[in-house]
């Protein structure tokens, strides 16, 4: 089972190395660490076991932050939907590539995090609204899915991770709020 001391942090170079593709179909050891990452995110969301086993938060996980640089990501974003109160995209993804991206960005309001950076780095990560993703899936079967708002900005954060990128690598240090006056400017 997957806990916090699985995830290597920032420093480690495995998080900025470019991850290797996978063999299609997943072997049956990739397959299984597919499911365990997963599985870490469904316990990150769960209170009890989040607490029990002291994870923090998690809504994606990809395998070089478990010092494995294969392009495996997992993501598990709960639902916002109360009439569907399943996630509303729970899947593991093998070779993820990002086919195409709207002009239109987007960014989380209140900056972003990660597992593997054990502090705070203020700032807009802006990132494409809309993406349309091809991945495999355990089985070997290719997948098109088109994303929008956060499980997009999920999912590009997660795909950075394959290829070595680290959220604030994104952010403008110089004007990390994108103010202009003190005003923020939504271009
Ligand atoms: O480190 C990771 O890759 C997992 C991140 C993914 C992520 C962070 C910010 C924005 C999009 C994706 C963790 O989920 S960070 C903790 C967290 C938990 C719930 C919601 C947002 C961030
Ligand atoms: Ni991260």
């Amino acid at each position: 089972m997957i806990t916090m001391d699985d995830i290597i942090r920032e420093g480690n170079p495995t998080l900025r190395a470019v991850a290797k593709e996978v063999p299609i179909p997943p072997t049956a050891e990739d397959v299984e660490l597919g499911n365990e990452m997963l599985q870490f995110l469904k316990n990150s969301q769960d209170p009890v076991k989040a607490e029990e086993l002291h994870l923090r938060g998690g809504v994606g996980l990809a395998a070089p932050q478990l010092d494995i640089s294969k392009r495996i990501i997992a993501v598990h974003v709960p639902s916002t939907d109360p009439e569907k109160p399943e996630s509303s995209l729970s899947t593991v993804m093998y070779n993820p590539k990002v086919l195409s991206h709207s002009v239109q960005e987007a960014c989380l309001g209140e900056g972003e995090g990660c597992l593997s950076v054990d502090r705070e780095v203020p700032g807009y990560v802006v990132r494409a609204a809309r993406i349309t993703v091809s991945y495999f899936d355990a089985e070997g079967e290719a997948h098109k899915v088109r994303l929008k708002n956060y499980e997009a900005i999920v999912v590009q954060h997660e795909i950075d991770h394959i290829n070595g990128i680290m959220f604030y690598d994104h952010i403008n240090d110089q004007n990390p709020l994108h103010l202009k006056d003190g005003v923020l400017v939504i271009d």
